[in-house]
C-alpha cells in the first residue's frame, strides 16, 4: 500500500467543510492520523459519534501538536484567534492552511501570529452547501470543484506542491490566485449571489404580511433556489459581509447601476435592451453548461501570483 500522504493531519472546526475534509482524508488514506478538534463539547462528541477522526482533542494548541498539515476550518472572523492559541504549538516545516471564503482577512489575521518556521498557505475550497455541522459534510464534496490557494510572497514551492497534491486527492481541481483578486472575484459569485438572496427572501417575508401566504404557496422553483441560499449559515455569512467589506461594496455597488438600467429599461418599454441582455445572460448560462463544473472564472485582469521560494 503507498504512503500516506501526511502522517498526521490536524483539523481545527469540524462543520460542513471540516467534516468533508475528515470524510474524504479517512476515504482516500491521506493521513496516518486525524486529530479533530472544535471549540463546542457537543460538536466534537458528535464528530466522535461520527467516527470522523482517530482523535478528539478540545484543546487546539494541543491538537495541532506534531500534526504536518493544520487546516483551520472555521468562520472567518474566528481565524485569528485560532492562529493565536495554536501558534506556540506547531511543528517546524508543518502546513499550516484554511478553508475560509474571504483571503485578504484571513491572512491579515492569521499571518502575525505564524511562526517562520511554519509554512502558512491559505485555500478557499469553490465546494459547499447551504447546510452546516459535522452532519452535513461529505467526502465527495470536493470532487471537481476548484480549491483556490492564494500564497503569500516568499511560500515554499514544496510545501505549495504538497498541500495542492492534498487538494488535487480530494478530488479539487487547484489553482494559485492573488488574494485581493480572490475576494473580488468571489465577491461577483459567490458573496453577492447570497447578499440578493438573503435580500429577495427578506423583501418577500415582509411582502408576506400583505399577501397572507400567497408567497410560499406560490414560490416557483426561481424564488426557492432563492431561499436555499438565504438558509446558509448566519454566522458564516455575517463575517464574509463584515471581512470582504471593500470588495463586496465595489460589485454592490456595480450591480446596483446596472440594476437601475435594467429598471430604465422596463419603465421606458425598452424592449431590445431587454431582449439584447437575456440573450446575452442566457449565453452566459450555456457556457458554464457546456464546461461542466470546470467552468473558467471570470477575468478582472488576473493578478500575478506572488513568487514562491525554494528552500
Ligand atoms: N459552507 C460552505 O458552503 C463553505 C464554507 N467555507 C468556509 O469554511 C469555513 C467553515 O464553514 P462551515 O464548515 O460551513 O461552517 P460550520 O458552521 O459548518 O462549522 C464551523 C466550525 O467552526 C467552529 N467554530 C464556530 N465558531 C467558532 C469560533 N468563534 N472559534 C472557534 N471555532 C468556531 C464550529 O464549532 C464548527 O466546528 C468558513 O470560513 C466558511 O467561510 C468555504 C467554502 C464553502
Ligand atoms: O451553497 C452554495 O450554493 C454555495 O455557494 C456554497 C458556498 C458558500 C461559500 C463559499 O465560500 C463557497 C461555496
Amino acid at each position: 500500500m503507498t504512503q500516506p500522504l501526511f502522517e498526521k493531519i490536524a483539523l481545527v472546526g469540524i462543520g460542513l467543510i471540516g467534516s468533508s475534509i475528515a470524510r474524504a482524508v479517512k476515504r482516500g488514506n491521506l493521513a496516518n492520523k486525524l486529530v479533530i478538534s472544535t471549540r463546542s463539547q457537543s460538536t466534537l462528541d458528535r464528530a466522535a459519534e461520527l467516527g470522523l477522526g482517530d482523535a478528539y482533542i478540545a484543546d487546539a494548541a494541543q491538537a495541532v501538536q506534531d500534526a504536518d498539515l493544520v487546516v483551520v476550518s472555521v468562520p472567518v472572523g474566528a481565524s485569528g484567534a485560532i492562529a493565536e492559541q495554536i501558534a506556540a504549538a506547531l511543528k517546524p516545516g508543518a502546513i499550516l492552511t484554511d478553508v475560509g471564503s474571504t483571503k485578504g482577512s484571513v491572512i491579515a489575521q492569521m499571518q502575525p501570529h505564524v511562526p517562520d518556521h511554519v509554512h502558512f498557505i491559505p485555500g478557499h475550497p469553490l465546494a459547499g452547501t447551504e447546510k452546516s455541522g459535522p452532519d452535513a459534510g461529505f467526502a465527495d464534496l470536493f470532487e471537481k470543484r476548484w480549491c483556490i490557494l492564494t500564497p503569500v510572497p516568499g511560500t515554499d514551492v514544496a510545501a505549495l506542491d504538497k498541500l495542492t497534491r492534498f487538494w488535487q486527492a480530494l478530488g479539487s481541481n487547484v489553482e494559485s490566485m492573488d488574494p485581493d483578486h480572490h475576494d473580488k472575484v468571489l465577491a461577483i459569485v459567490s458573496h453577492l449571489p447570497h447578499i440578493i438572496a438573503y435580500n429577495i427572501v427578506g423583501t418577500a417575508d415582509d411582502l408576506e404580511t400583505v399577501t397572507e401566504s400567497e408567497v410560499i404557496k406560490y414560490s416557483a422553483s426561481g424564488f426557492r433556489d432563492f431561499t436555499r441560499l438565504a438558509a446558509s449559515d448566519p454566522t458564516m455569512w455575517r463575517d464574509i459581509c463584515l471581512h470582504n467589506k471593500e470588495a463586496i461594496l465595489e460589485m454592490l455597488a456595480r450591480f446596483s447601476e446596472d440594476l437601475a438600467s435594467l429598471q430604465r429599461a422596463i419603465r421606458w418599454g425598452d424592449g431590445d435592451k431587454l431582449f439584447d441582455l437575456f440573450t446575452h445572460t442566457r449565453s452566459v448560462r450555456r457556457s458554464i453548461i457546456e464546461a461542466g463544473q470546470e467552468v473558467d472564472l471570470p477575468d478582472f485582469g488576473r493578478h500575478a501570483v506572488p513568487e514562491t521560494t525554494q528552500q
